[in-house]
């Protein structure tokens, strides 16, 4: 049996796909929706993390994403890249994340677990 928190979050930021033949190419943005899971044992206080402690590992980092263009930030910003950098800037902060799920679309996610 596994048990996880999920906490779900929300940014707005604008990117360029210069790589990609479509509409893509031009500079446009997306409401990116991630979704951050820790799994572990609940301890005394019957929770595996609150979502408090969490929160506060997270919300700078997207703060840092948040109405910015991501091309400025991050390299080639595909939901992919995207979704590495967050990663690596939460293991950096010490959040012991195990899935990490960031739509850029309704329809389109990438989905990163360790
Ligand atoms: N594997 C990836 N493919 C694409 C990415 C990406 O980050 N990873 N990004 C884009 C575009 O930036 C953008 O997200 C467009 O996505 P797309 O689904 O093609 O466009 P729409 O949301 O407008 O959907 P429609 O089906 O065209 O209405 C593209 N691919
Ligand atoms: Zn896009």
């Amino acid at each position: 049996m596994r048990l996880s928190v999920v906490r779900r979050y929300s940014f707005e930021a604008a990117h360029v796909l210069s790589w990609h033949a479509g509409k893509c190419s031009r500079m446009h943005g997306h409401s990116y929706h991630l979704e951050v899971e820790v799994a572990g044992e609940p301890n005394e206080n019957g929770v595996v993390m609150d979502f408090a402690d969490v929160d506060e590992v997270v919300d700078p980092v997207l703060s840092e994403l948040d109405h910015h263009l991501l091309n400025d930030l991050i390299d080639n910003p595909t939901a992919e890249m995207t979704s590495l950098h967050i990663a690596r800037e939460l293991s950096s902060r010490g959040l012991p994340w195990c899935r990490l799920r960031l739509w850029e679309t309704d329809s389109g996610s990438v989905l990163l677990e360790r």
